[in-house]
């Protein structure tokens, strides 16, 4: 059976409550560098921010002309660094309870003493939990706004990227275009070939629109069978261009599933943002362009064109 902790029902206990109103000053206004890093990293969940307090607190212990950290969480490299070289250095890996957390390097003109190298061990220790749940945490982030099948940005990151072009477009001026790009017939491969094959297929579509465009842009699934693009600083003419490239590369997708070879098209529709418009709008009619490509026969690219809107 579960323990279940009983209420003390004794009534006030006012010596305790002073004894932890007491705690409570210490613990704010303690000038132990233990505690008052443990009481700052305990502030905040952002990775960055608790580096940066990191930096500061042994700064004031254990001066030092350098500090980088540096992890790579869910595949993408996290780099912390702050200051200029010097030629003595000490690194040390962060491990707790048999998982790795990233490496952090000091160095500095003058060689380390090993008081100070005991003093950093000290604050390491003190800093790798709060260091672990801030990790947790990145990974958790990435994992929302990240498509599992395909690993490219979901629907979510998508909303968000186009809100912030929304924004940035009205305060800047900046031209957004939007591409979708939806596999055509894509319910035959999975009907003749299994859904192993067309989650394949996906996953190559994947790799293909990311190897398509430029670094600037970025890839989202959008859908089921459907990815989204979206392109800074690009008209509709260019994005068009792109959509073009695009189809190109998916064209060259192959399954070979024994005695046949499995490939598809797609179709795109393009629109570039209009001033004032909402994201949802502009979706709107970057599907609609899309709904105009699968009726002209699927496997081309149709615009939503700006003019005469
Ligand atoms: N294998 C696989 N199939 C998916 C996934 N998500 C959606 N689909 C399939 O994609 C197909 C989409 O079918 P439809 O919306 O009819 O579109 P379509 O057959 O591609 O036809 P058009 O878009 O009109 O060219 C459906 O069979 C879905 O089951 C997925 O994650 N994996």
């Amino acid at each position: 059976m579960k323990h279940v902790p009983t209420i003390n029902k004794s009534g006030p206990q006012p010596q305790k409550l002073a004894a932890l109103r007491q705690a409570h000053r210490e613990w704010n206004e303690s000038p132990d560098v233990l505690t008052r890093l443990t009481r700052r990293l305990s502030t905040t969940l952002n990775l960055e921010t608790q580096l940066a307090i990191l930096a500061d607190e042994i700064g004031q212990v254990v001066p030092y002309d350098h500090l980088t950290y540096r992890h790579q969480i869910t595949s993408r490299d996290f780099v912390y660094a702050t200051g200029m070289g010097g030629p003595h250095r000490c690194d040390y890996r962060l491990n707790l309870e048999g998982s790795f957390y990233g490496t952090l390097s000091l160095s500095r003109r003058q060689k380390f003493t090993e008081q100070e190298l005991e003093g950093l061990e000290l604050m390491l220790a003190a800093a790798i939990c709060p260091i672990r749940n801030a990790c947790h945490f990145i990974a958790i982030e990435q994992a929302a706004l990240t498509d599992s099948l395909t690993g490219v940005p979901n629907k979510r990151a998508m909303d968000e990227a186009l809100t912030r072009a929304s924004c940035l477009g009205e305060r800047h001026g900046e031209e957004y275009s939007l591409i979708l790009c939806d596999l055509d017939h894509f319910k035959q491969v999975n009907d003749r070939h299994g859904h192993v094959v067309g989650d394949h297929i996906l996953k190559l579509a994947a790799v293909e629109l990311e190897r398509a465009v430029r670094n600037s842009d970025c890839v989202y699934r959008f859908g089921g069978e459907e990815f989204a693009i979206l392109l800074p600083h690009t008209d509709e003419a260019h994005a068009r261009v792109v959509g073009d490239r695009i189809r190109e590369f998916i064209n060259t997708i192959t399954v070979n599933c024994g005695d046949t070879d499995v490939s598809v098209t797609a179709s795109c529709g393009v629109a570039m943002r209009l001033p004032e418009e909402t994201a949802d709008q502009w979706v709107a009619r970057a599907d609609e362009a899309l709904y105009r490509a699968k009726d002209h026969g699927r496997n081309c690219t149709r615009v939503f064109a700006a003019i005469g809107i």
